[in-house]
């Protein structure tokens, strides 16, 4: 069995550590030879088209699912050998977790909080900060089904924070929140990573993501194509095909005669409006300093050039298309 200590440091040098994950439903391979390691403070944003297999493995972690193939340790222990102690150092909430119509939340929170041995006021101290946390203490009161669904999630999120995880997994948990909510929920994510808690959460919110997470994985049809920190990845999947708006008044159909013909310069551009072209570059074969300055040189009467970096969510659009076409 593998040791997942670092015997150096004392601590599990990595809170999450997937090697060789596989899980199959029946003759479907949901996830497929996934490995991972998240270092502690991070907030991870797994991504990926519908059906990737991000639930299945948030299940996995959760101890809910077993997996059929690999080892999966979280907070240096493995989810095979010591379940338990897995599951007090962390917390799964699975997207739109059920509420009770008959508690109120702070009643919610105590029932709960009694479940992890706090009592008297040790409980309502602690159910008081949880409250806190995610801004809810001025709902407390409120029947949780009544709660608005941006509250509901927080009173999710509320609850999942009682026992001091080191460990969050939120599946989707922004799903259906309207812009305002999502805020309130990503500045409640936010304290509970600043208190030191590692987080991983997928969504769907990709602008959310590019905001809020350090690092992402993406994950297509099973496999972790890559992970890493947020511009890293990027830089693979997305920034090798750049998107840039040229400019150039009076002159744009001349600009993007020239255009065509540069190596690295991708065959459709588009021609915006009277002034302007946008057009994908392969980076690999064309630096955006090395465009900007043959223009220049080419005297076409360029005023200007834009750089439109790519969003996570282009890249899993992208991701989904792929997986769609194969
Ligand atoms: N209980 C199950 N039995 C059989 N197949 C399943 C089961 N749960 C999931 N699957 C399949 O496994 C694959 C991965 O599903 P999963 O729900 O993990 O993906 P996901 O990335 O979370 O998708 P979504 O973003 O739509 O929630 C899909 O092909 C799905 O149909």
């Amino acid at each position: 069995m593998i040791s997942w200590i670092d015997p150096l440091a004392g601590e599990p040098a990595d809170l999450v550590r997937i090697a060789g994950l596989g899980v199959d439903y029946g003759e479907r391979r949901a996830v497929d030879a996934v490995n991972l390691r998240v270092p502690p403070g991070e907030v991870f944003g797994l991504l990926g088209p519908n059906g990737a297999g991000k639930t299945t493995m948030f299940r996995v972690m959760a101890t809910l699912l077993p997996p059929t193939r690999g080892e999966v340790a979280l907070c240096g222990e493995t989810i095979h050998d010591r379940p338990r102690e897995v599951r007090s150092a962390i917390s799964y909430m699975p997207d739109l977790a059920p509420m009770p119509s008959d508690l109120r939340a702070i009643e919610y929170l105590r029932f709960f909080a009694e479940s992890y041995g706090l009592r008297g006021k040790a409980r309502d101290n602690r159910v008081t900060e949880c409250l806190e946390s995610v801004g809810l203490q001025e709902r407390a009161k409120d029947i949780c089904t009544k709660l608005s669904l941006g509250m509901r999630q927080r009173l999710a999120l509320a609850k999942a924070i009682l026992h001091r995880p080191r460990l969050l997994i939120l599946d989707e948990p922004a799903s259906g929140l309207d812009p305002l909510a999502r805020v309130d929920l990503k500045n409640a994510l936010r304290r509970q990573a600043d208190n030191g808690a590692t987080v991983i959460l997928s969504s769907h919110i990709m602008a959310e993501i590019q905001d809020l997470c350090t690092s992402i994985g993406l994950l297509q049809r099973g496999r972790l194509l890559d992970a890493g920190p947020i511009r890293k990845v990027l830089a693979k999947f997305g920034h090798a095909e750049m998107r840039v708006i040229v400019r150039a008044p009076g002159r744009r159909d001349e600009v993007a005669a020239w255009l065509r013909e540069v190596p690295g310069v991708k065959a459709e551009l588009r021609l915006l409006d009277d002034e302007s072209i946008e057009l994908r570059l392969d980076e690999a074969k064309l630096s955006r300093a090395a465009l900007f300055t043959a223009l220049g040189e080419a005297r076409l009467g360029v005023t200007g050039m834009n750089v439109v970096e790519t969003s996570v969510e282009e890249v899993v659009v992208r991701l989904g298309s792929q997986a769609s076409l194969s």
